[in-house]
């Protein structure tokens, strides 16, 4: 197959970030129909009115159908939350971990403090999404997902039934075998962890163009993402996580977190794709699982992805006065979005 013209998609986890560098890296996503927007600004967004002024911010950086989120805290107002979802402000709630990743500090420690707020989100319909990670010391950091799963998300799953919830991420079987075994959660997977393991980021030098949270874990996790991606099942759904980095961060002694995957995000996923044998599907990851999961019409429109000569994208982007480097998974890619 040279040719495939799908449902236009969307990218159910977005970091567009703020200022110049939201001016920079909207324009990016534009072969997406909607995002959903992370909310891990700093300061991060917390309220209605915020999420509906980063919204204008958003549009007016040229992104046109961005799909908000609140930061959870504790002292989050669950009146607050569920007004801006029933006025179409915010499609969902994030929560992070306190400390779990880029910009979590004011996330949840104690999750006896955001009770009030998930039992008036589970009454009122209002879904929440996760990034999946306990940030205790001990806990070795390729563990800290799997450790998640029991420790918080079963528990709370359980005290929350009717809760919807989005398991952002997902970077290992643990949370692809939790996933199934949780009908009605959603899971959103990235290019990156599609695309590698933690030898691509770690074997013959340290990558720092790969690293992002959750970590990229060994192999077998890439290869049950990988099936879980291309199986069909509507629980598991694109979420690029393009988490945009100016690039003198990425390139430091203490590299941050994030894979910047926005602008060639299609393509490598028709590889991926096309090497499982699996080109049929990828209409259903990328457009048709998404908008299922949240209720929503999917976008009217198409696009087409077509095989031919060499993907040739830049290495960086520049982002007024900085550079954000884009993710190269080191080898060629010969998909391209027809514009
Ligand atoms: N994924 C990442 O490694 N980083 C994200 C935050 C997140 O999604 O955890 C970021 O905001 O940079
Ligand atoms: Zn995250
Ligand atoms: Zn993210």
């Amino acid at each position: 197959m040279n040719s495939l013209t799908i449902r236009r998609p969307d990218d159910w986890h977005l970091h567009l970030r703020d200022g110049d560098m939201l001016r920079a890296v909207a324009p990016e996503s534009r072969h997406f129909g909607r995002a959903i927007i992370m909310p891990n600004l700093v300061p991060p967004v917390v309220t209605g009115a915020q999420a509906a002024s980063y919204r204008d911010r958003v549009i007016a950086a040229g992104f046109a159908r961005p799909l908000m989120t609140l930061y959870l805290t504790e002292t989050t107002d669950p009146a607050d939350v569920v007004q801006a979802h029933a006025d179409g402000i915010i499609t969902a709630v994030k929560l992070y971990p306190a400390g779990a990743t880029t910009n979590s500090a004011s996330g949840v420690s104690n999750f006896e403090n955001v009770r009030d707020v998930l039992t008036a989100m589970e009454a009122a319909g209002v879904p929440l999404c996760l990034h999946g990670e306990v940030t205790d010391a001990d806990i070795d950091i390729f563990d800290r997902e799997a450790r998640f799963l029991d420790r918080v998300l079963t528990p709370l799953r359980a005290a929350h039934p009717d809760l919807k919830l989005t398991l952002e991420h997902v970077t290992t079987s643990e949370a692809v075998d939790w996933v199934r075994a949780h009908p009605g959660v959603g899971a959103t997977i990235t290019v990156q962890h599609l695309m590698a393991n933690r030898n691509d980021m770690l074997a013959g030098g340290m990558r720092p163009h790969f690293y992002c949270l959750p970590i990229l874990k060994r192999g077998t996790h890439q290869t049950a993402l990988r099936q879980a991606a291309t199986s069909g099942e509507a629980q598991f759904f694109l979420g690029t996580d393009s988490a945009p980095h100016p690039t003198h961060a990425k390139e430091s002694a203490c590299c941050s977190a994030g894979c910047f995957t926005a602008t060639h995000a299609l393509p490598l996923l028709a590889h991926v794709f096309e090497e499982e044998d699996a080109l049929d599907r990828l209409e259903g990851f990328v457009s048709l699982h998404g908008p299922a999961h949240y209720g929503l019409p999917v976008n009217d429109d198409t696009i087409t992805l077509s095989k031919g000569s060499h993907l040739d994208f830049p290495a960086r982007i520049e982002a007024y006065g900085q550079s954000v480097t884009l993710f190269d998974p080191g080898h060629p890619i010969h998909w391209h979005v027809v514009d």
